[in-house]
């Protein structure tokens, strides 16, 4: 991955953005989401700058990146392989990494927070990014659980700051939650859902509430099979296949919890029940409090409810 100041030499001297477009976009943690959402700016034309916290993770990053897009490109030039490896370089050459936020928010149109799920880490540098990033840049946290309100609290920016919250894996869900505030101007709002169609997503819209529309309704369910499983009522892959067989789901619960990555649920579940604590659905889980203690996070650690480790 090339260092940005070449590619900001190279590319941002002589293209200055179109009036309103969004053409360059800065996304903030190249973990599993953030990785993706870089890759879909990327592949639909625009130049991404990934931030992380070091070169390892930079680095981590753009396999992961690469790897996805190789799959993406078996199937979409399934009849033309050669345009499918030019179709992963030309991607890949639109990206470029830096450890440093300031330097990575310098020429944004667009900054997609996807860093830990955690409300002072997250309004720590949407503070900084404010000082940093161009007065036009628009704002955006791809939150799975916090106010987005509370999160652009510390930003001067209030009127360009929304929630843009992606499903996992980014490059195969089609749906992307477009989140405003009561701050959020019109102007901002009608970017973010253009920009949204612009990666190839479906966008629905929902006001500033926990968990917005999907895991509003999903968190209470994995929420209930985490009990049924603390109650013995049956096992983690019974369970996964009857919702799987019964419910049409792809995945069962406990597949998708892995999948997530339970520092992230565990993130999730505890700041809800600290915001809603009269409410039983979200009190937190002695068996998942175990597990991330364990460092059993699924899929990310090669175990969680289940093994992942390769034989
Ligand atoms: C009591 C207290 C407990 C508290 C519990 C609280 C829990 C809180 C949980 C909330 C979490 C919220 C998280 C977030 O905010 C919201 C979400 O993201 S929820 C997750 C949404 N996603 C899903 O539901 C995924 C469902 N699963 C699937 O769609 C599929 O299983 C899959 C992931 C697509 C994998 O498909 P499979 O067919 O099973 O297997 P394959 O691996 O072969 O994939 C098929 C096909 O898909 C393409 N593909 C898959 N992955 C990628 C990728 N990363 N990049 C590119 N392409 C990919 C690929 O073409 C595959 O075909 P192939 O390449 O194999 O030919
Ligand atoms: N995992 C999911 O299924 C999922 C789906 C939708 C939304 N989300 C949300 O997306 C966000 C990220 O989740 P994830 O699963 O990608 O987590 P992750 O742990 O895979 O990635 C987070 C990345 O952010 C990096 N990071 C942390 N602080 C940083 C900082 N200050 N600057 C730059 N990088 C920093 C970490 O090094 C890590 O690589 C969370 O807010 C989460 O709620 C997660």
């Amino acid at each position: 991955m090339a260092a940005v100041s070449q590619v900001l030499k190279r590319s941002f001297s002589s293209s200055s953005p179109m009036a309103g477009a969004i053409k360059n976009v800065t996304v903030i943690g190249g973990g599993l989401m953030g990785s993706g959402i870089a890759q879909i700016a990327a592949a639909a034309g625009q130049k991404v700058v990934l931030v992380e916290t070091n070169e390892k993770l930079l680095q981590g990053a753009n396999s992961r990146i690469n790897e996805s897009l190789k799959r993406v490109a078996k199937k979409q030039f399934k009849e033309n392989p050669s345009a499918g490896e030019s179709f992963v370089q030309e991607t890949m050459g639109r990206i470029s990494g830096t450890t440093n936020p300031s330097e990575g928010a310098a020429s944004a149109d667009l900054i997609v927070e996807a860093i830990v799920e955690n409300m002072g880490i997250k309004q720590k540098l949407f503070a900084t990014l404010d000082e940093a990033a161009p007065k036009h840049t628009i704002f955006a946290s791809n939150t799975s659980s916090l106010s987005i309100t509370e999160i652009a609290s510390q930003c001067q920016r209030k009127d360009k700051f929304g929630g843009l919250h992606f499903f996992n894996p980014v490059p195969v869900m089609k749906l992307l939650e477009v989140v405003r505030t009561n701050d959020t101007s019109d102007e901002t709002y009608k970017k973010m859902m253009e920009w949204g169609q612009e990666v190839g997503k479906t966008c629905i819209t929902c006001k500033d509430t926990p968990g917005f529309v999907v895991n509003r309704l999903l968190v209470p369910q994995l929420a209930e099979a985490i009990r049924m499983l603390e109650r013995g009522d049956a096992s983690p892959r019974d369970i996964d296949t009857a919702m799987k067989l019964g419910a049409g789901h792809p995945m069962g619960p406990f597949e998708l919890a892995d999948y997530v990555g339970h520092d992230t649920t565990k993130f999730i579940i505890d700041g809800w029940h600290e915001k809603m604590p009269e409410n039983p659905l979200f009190k937190p889980s002695e068996l998942l409090n175990k597990m991330v203690k364990e460092g059993k996070l699924g899929v990310k650690s090669g175990e969680g409810f289940y093994s992942y480790k390769k034989k």
